[in-house]
């Protein structure tokens, strides 16, 4: 395509995603439904670029205030990602110009809030939590996730995956924390691979597969993923249940469970039972009460965790959403809690970095729930195989922080019910 047409389409693109009105992956996806001509390279450019005026968008609207042109073709140009020669071969000698002044200010002398691109209500609470260490995260977060992969040992080995995808030209390292976890830098096309199709496989970061760790599923239990959605966790569940038990695979989401199917085709396991609840408080799980030997709760949150994959989160979600969400949050769990057989497991996790979601929610559910006693995250992970277990607890919970460990952003809290 003529650099000329790719810059445009890039700014189509960007002028539908600052909209903010539709999660930005959704956006994307639907963006190259229609543009289908486009190559792999030429759509990783325009999504990355997207991306790019996302993340840094309070510094990108700033410096676009000079220049010419419509505002989303100058934060195009100035978030490109595509290579720099296409960029000089669709503008000219103005535009050209003009980038080169804004290189050439020194983003250090930028006031804070155009270096962190954070709002408020963010910025503030992540400072208090982290001291110096929230420009490292704030670095962390403005980079691409690497691409995480669970081996599904039910049906495979993890060092003959990591063969088999070396034989496909692609390197793969082993993850540092989860036993069943493979990384790849870039982002090769997998869905082709026969070990993707015969499930060998699942594309799933390496917090959550430490959060199907925590709960250490086991042969023949009765287990509750309670916020099911599409089945990642339930899948990894399922694989440490060696297709035994029954695994039952919750939500109020219908089109979401939907998801699960094809991906449970492929992962061989027979020991998911996928249903569609009403609300938390469903009759059907009302009779599921005090049965259940493990129950995840991987509950509706923020998601500000995942700020590498949706940088579009943190303009897109409000304090007054958090609220809503801390209620919900609250509510699940208690009703999650009921279904718990004295002796069992119970694991409330988030991919938010804010406590008000985490350590709040956990520490207000024990007060109102003294039944309930905390398993220390280090040990339990630890007796899951799970390496240098202990770099993932804080005050016994799981905390995953992007810069830290390189995965998104997770908290996780486990606890037994007294027999
Ligand atoms: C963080 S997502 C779950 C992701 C999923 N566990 C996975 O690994 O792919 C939270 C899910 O909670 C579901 N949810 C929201 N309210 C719920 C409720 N009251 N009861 C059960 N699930 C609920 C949402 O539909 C959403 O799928």
């Amino acid at each position: 395509m003529h650099p000329n047409a790719l810059l445009d389409l890039a700014t189509e693109l960007v002028r539908q995603v600052v909209k903010l009105d539709a999660p930005a992956d959704t956006i994307v996806s639907g963006f190259f439904k229609y543009h289908r001509a486009l190559g792999q390279r030429e759509r990783h450019a325009l999504a990355e670029t997207a991306y790019a005026v996302l993340r840094q968008r309070l510094l990108y609207v700033h410096l676009a205030q000079s220049g010419s042109g419509t505002m989303e073709r100058r934060l195009t140009l100035l978030a490109w990602q595509g290579t720099d020669s296409f960029r000089r071969g669709a503008i000219g000698p103005n535009e050209q110009k003009w980038l080169a002044d804004v290189a050439a200010i020194d983003r250090a002398t930028l006031p804070e809030k155009l270096r962190h691109n954070l709002p408020d209500w963010l910025a503030n609470p992540l400072k208090a939590e982290l001291g110096e260490e929230f420009w490292p995260l704030v670095e962390e977060m403005d980079k691409v996730a690497a691409l995480d992969l669970r081996v599904n040992t039910f049906k495979a080995k993890r060092e003959d995956v990591q063969a088999e995808l070396k034989e496909a030209g692609i390197d793969a390292e082993i993850t540092p924390y989860s036993p069943w976890g493979l990384r790849i830098h870039g982002k090769p096309a997998l869905q082709k691979l026969a070990l993707f199709t015969r499930g060998d496989v699942e594309v799933q970061d390496e917090g959550s597969q430490l959060l199907a760790a925590l709960l250490q599923a086991k042969r023949g239990e009765m287990v509750v993923d309670f916020c099911a959605g599409a089945g990642g966790k339930t899948l990894a569940l399922g694989a440490t249940m060696r297709n035994t038990g029954r695994l039952y695979a919750f939500d109020v989401s219908g089109h979401r469970l939907e998801g699960l199917k094809p991906r449970l085709a492929r992962s061989g396991l027979s020991n998911v039972y996928p249903a569609q609840i009403a609300h938390e408080r469903d009759e059907r799980i009302k009779r599921l009460t005090g049965k259940i030997d493990r129950v995840l709760v991987d509950a509706p949150c923020s998601g500000l965790g995942t700020l590498r994959r949706n940088p579009d989160l943190k303009w897109r979600q409000s304090p007054k959403a958090l609220e809503e969400l801390c209620v919900k949050q609250t509510a699940i769990l208690d009703s999650a809690a009921r279904l718990v057989k004295p002796g069992g497991r119970l694991v409330y996790a988030t991919c938010s970095l804010l406590r008000r979601e985490n350590e709040a929610i956990a520490e207000a559910f024990v007060a109102a729930h003294p039944d309930f006693e905390l398993l220390p995250a280090a040990a339990t992970l630890a007796s899951a195989h799970v390496e240098r277990a202990e770099e993932l607890d804080v005050q016994g919970y799981l905390r995953l922080w992007p810069h830290r460990h390189h995965t998104d952003g997770f908290f996780a809290a486990a606890w037994q019910r007294k027999a």
